[in-house]
């Protein structure tokens, strides 16, 4: 790394060298000077005493910057990114290569401006390295936008034609409404720091200077928008992304960029290669990466967004990283040494230290991502990418890291896995640098990505054809949802029954519903329930896996923060300490549009029945899963819910792009079956999934409930009251039934003669009942099939505990031996009581049956009675 200075205390120094500096004494020479003392550790970034911009210049000699604080007022002035990029080591490094002095009269800023929209270009535009610049006009008009080529959370791309050079770009259009609340341009201006008059052709920019040190964030500069854009156009390496020019037009900020032809890796990869790249491939693709952070983190930023998504290709195989709207400069606020505290970053990719706000992280992060990036691209998807963010953070904080896997990644080489390995350490400090990584024997190896890459691109279609078809499919999967609410009932029937036919051993899933879904209408209800549940998991197990939900749940819940205890991962590393992972952590982690993007992206991936067991979800050796979950689980919290609304079109996509891939990886849910823990039965197919997808909800639930919910006007256990029958069921009233919850019409309390005639399809109302009875028998059934997947479980456990007994392990130690014996005891004693519990679940059912059999006969009578009584009228 180099040895930068204090950026505090050039500032301060900036400032005092201004203030001291009579106007009309030459001013240039004397800043110049400031810089060569203060950046001396940095020879490559030295600015030339003559490229220092006149407005700069003036801008910094301004009488106003010598005034007391008080007597400061908004000041207006040209090219406010100068003067605040003058202020950042990088951008002297455009200043070098381009810097081109304008003279102007001082206190005419904003009239030479309105004069000479040109200068405002020449200054917003990008640059460096003694290249001839070539400017990118801040016109709208000049960019004709040609085929979507992604989407992003925050983004469109779209591949354009810059008219005046006739030349291919991308313009990423950034929508600022859906950053912010503010609205449309006065958003835009806060967050840009820039007013684009289009009318005018002008920048402007209003800012107070208030405080002795003039950061980027006291000047509200820290949004992700505007750093993207500013981050995009003062860096310059191959393995980058670079922005020409950035402007505001009416809600959206466009940001100007080289075209990468083929798109992300992420995008490649979905396309063509589902399972992931060669290793040859991936070394490549890894090294130019690498390359990238390399730079980066010299220049002092942190990119805190390394993923697959993030990494384009060109059609001649060159690899950039792009995506800098998280980017985050170390040195911000003039402070070499200071780590970040802010929590950004897509959980999947995301540094354990990251996720612990207030512990602070650095540039290793980004070797956290990176190492997360290179499992990514050998399997096709992230580790952990099935499981919804919150539940990514507990996993990332208290499991092993992942890794590539001895076994199943066999046909990586040592150097591969352990190039990984060494970046996935939870000790942020024991992570290498980009710089020492980039010596590894993996990357030396690597072939160059004009060789290794470019050979995935051949035969592909045109990246905007490719991601047509990607829409088109999405489009189909929102017809499918869109079908028929009679079959969507249906459908959802028989997915209820796959659904309650599910075994779902995690407790972590259980927990996390249990914490995290809240019914505001039974939330006194989801309390008691949620703390018997927890009692018993923590009284049964007292693992550290169940404190920390525990004490989540208990900050999420009750808001007793300061009831948290200190919460140590099981390797001690990922230690969260007291009041640190608090209520609004969570909340906010839940709150994180980034993650939100990335959930709603990665519902695509989740279904990807090639997410290995080992990825998904490494256990903890202490890990004693006990209980038979059997906890009614309540809704999400409103505000989550009013966080998924606004996830909108993404969402829909996601959702819709995911289904076949759901609808696969179902048929083969019930035999996949995981029979190593305790059982839980998901009560409802409910519609609360979305919110906290279980590995049994992403199985079997999503899509279908979606297209069930679909027409639902109620939902009531795990049946609904569709738009279609509620009518008839009007001025029925519902029952619940006591064993499964399902409502039911309860004809005998309602007379026949108050049946509203003009309301009731009497036809309809048999057709009903005889599905919900259908429904009792289907249960029936499935819980005798559950039933005697449960004998054969527990038999094999009998064998697996008789042969522990008879067979010591010479190996394990006794103690080991003890604890194994005590599970499956504990284990057997568990699951007999899940026998008892489920055999009389099916007594209970059989006798519902019964009596609705009867009910049903009952019925039938009452409406043929009543049909017969109406014809007789009618016929009188
Ligand atoms: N310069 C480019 N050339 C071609 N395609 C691009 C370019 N930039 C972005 N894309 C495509 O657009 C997609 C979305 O872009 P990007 O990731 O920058 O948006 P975003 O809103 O910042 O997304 P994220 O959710 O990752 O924050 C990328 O995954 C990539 O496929």
């Amino acid at each position: 790394m180099h040895c930068w200075p204090n950026a505090g205390t050039s500032k301060r120094k900036i400032r005092r060298i201004t203030a001291e500096t009579p106007p009309d004494r030459p001013v240039r020479h004397t800043i110049h000077s400031a810089l060569t003392n203060t950046y001396k550790s940095s020879p490559s970034y030295l600015p030339q005493q003559s490229k220092v911009p006149g407005a700069l210049v003036r801008a910094l000699t301004s009488p106003i910057m010598s005034r007391p604080h008080s007597a400061r007022r908004p000041y207006r002035f040209l090219s406010l990114r100068s003067f605040i990029c003058f202020f950042s080591p990088t951008f002297l490094a455009k200043l070098k290569g381009s810097g081109k002095a304008v003279e102007i009269p001082r206190g005419r800023e904003i009239e030479a401006a309105k004069e000479e929209p040109q200068l405002v270009e020449t200054m917003m535009k990008g640059g460096s390295g003694g290249s001839p610049k070539k400017a990118y006009s801040v016109s709208p008009a000049d960019y004709r936008l040609l085929d979507e080529v992604g989407q992003g959370a925050s983004a469109t791309v779209y591949r354009a034609m810059y008219i005046p050079f006739n030349e291919i770009v991308a313009v990423k259009c950034m929508d600022l409404d859906r950053c912010n609340n503010l609205e449309g341009d006065e958003y835009a201006e806060v967050v840009t720091g820039l007013k684009y008059d289009a009318a005018e052709r002008t920048l402007t920019t209003n800012m107070v200077i208030g405080e002795e040190e003039v950061t980027h964030e006291e000047l509200n500069m820290e949004d992700d928008v505007r750093r993207e854009a500013q981050t995009m156009s003062l860096m310059d390496h191959p393995n980058v992304v670079k922005g020409y020019c950035s402007f505001v037009v009416e809600h959206t900020l466009w940001v100007v960029m080289p075209f990468m032809a083929e798109g992300s890796c992420l995008h490649l990869m979905k396309v063509a290669y589902p399972n992931g790249f060669e290793e040859h491939v991936i070394g490549s693709i890894l090294k130019e990466t690498l390359k990238a952070l390399e730079y980066l983190h010299k220049h002092g930023s942190i990119h805190r967004d390394v993923k697959a998504g993030n990494i384009l290709l060109d059609s001649s195989g060159v690899v950039k990283l792009s995506d800098f709207g998280v980017t985050a400069g170390m040195f911000d606020k003039g402070d070499r040494q200071r780590s970040r505290n802010t929590f950004v970053g897509t959980p999947c990719w995301m540094a354990p230290e990251v996720m612990q706000p207030g512990g602070g992280y650095d540039f290793k992060a980004d070797i956290w991502s990176f190492g997360i990036t290179a499992l990514e691209l050998a399997h096709g998807h992230a580790p952990f990418s099935k499981y919804p963010p919150m539940k990514v953070l507990l996993m990332t904080l208290q499991n092993a890291p992942p890794g590539l896997d001895y076994d199943r990644d066999r046909k990586f080489s040592k150097s591969f896995r352990e190039m990984a390995s060494m970046c996935l350490v939870k000790d942020q400090t024991k992570r290498p640098t980009a710089e020492k990584l980039l010596k590894h024997p993996f990357f030396k190896n690597a072939k160059t990505p004009e060789l290794s890459v470019k050979s995935l691109l051949t035969d592909l279609p045109p990246l905007w054809d490719r991601v047509k078809a990607l829409e088109l499919k999405d489009a189909e999967q929102l017809a499918l949802k869109k079908m028929a609410s009679s079959e969507q009932e249906a459908l959802s029937m028989i997915e209820y029954q796959k659904a309650v036919s599910a075994w779902n051993f995690d407790l972590e899933d259980l927990k996390i519903q249990a914490s995290l879904i809240v019914d505001d209408e039974n939330i006194a209800d989801a309390k008691e329930d949620d703390k018997g549940l927890m009692n018993f998991i923590n009284n049964e197990a007292p693992s550290n896996v169940g404190s920390t939900s525990e004490k989540l749940l208990a900050a999420d819940k009750n808001s007793d923060i300061k009831n948290l205890g200190d919460i140590e991962g099981p390797d001690g590393s990922g230690l969260i300490k007291k009041n640190e992972f608090l209520e609004t952590d969570v909340l906010e982690v839940i709150n994180q549009d980034r993650i939100y993007r990335y959930d709603n992206k990665k519902l695509n991936n989740d279904s990807d029945p090639s997410t290995s067991t080992h990825d998904a979800e490494p256990r903890q050796e202490n890990e004693v899963v006990k209980e038979p979950q059997m906890c009614s689980i309540p809704l999400r919290p409103s505000s989550v819910q009013n966080n998924s609304a606004k996830r909108g079109r993404n969402l829909e996509r996601a959702e819709s792009e995911s289904q076949l891939r759901a609808e696969r990886s179902r048929c083969n849910a019930w035999k996949d079956a995981n029979l190593s823990g305790p059982l839980m039965l998901p009560n409802r197919a409910s519609a609360n999934s979305l919110s906290a997808p279980t590995l049994s909800s992403i199985r079997y639930g999503d899509s279908m409930e979606d297209k069930f919910n679909l027409n639902a006007v109620q939902i009531k256990g795990r049946f609904s009251v569709t738009s279609e029958n509620v009518d008839a069921v009007k001025g029925l009233r519902m029952i619940r039934s006591a064993s499964v919850g399902d409502c039911l019409f309860n004809p005998t309390q309602v007379p026949s003669n108050e049946l509203p005639k003009e309301n009731i399809n009497i036809s309809l109302l048999p057709s009903i009942l005889m599905t919900h009875l259908q429904n009792l028998a289907r249960q029936t059934s499935s819980q005798q099939v559950l039933l005697t997947d449960l004998l054969t479980s527990m038999q094999q456990n009998d064998i697996l505990s008789s042969f522990k007994t008879e067979i010591p392990s010479q190996t394990s130690k006794p103690e080991i031996d003890i604890l194994v014996k005590a599970e499956i005891t504990e284990r057997e004693r568990l699951l007999l009581v899940k026998f008892s519990e489920l055999q009389a679940r099916m007594i209970n059912l059989t006798d519902e049956l019964t009596a609705a059999w009867s009910k049903n006969v009952q019925l039938q009578q009452q409406i043929n009675a009543a049909y017969s009584k109406r014809n007789e009228k009618e016929s009188a």
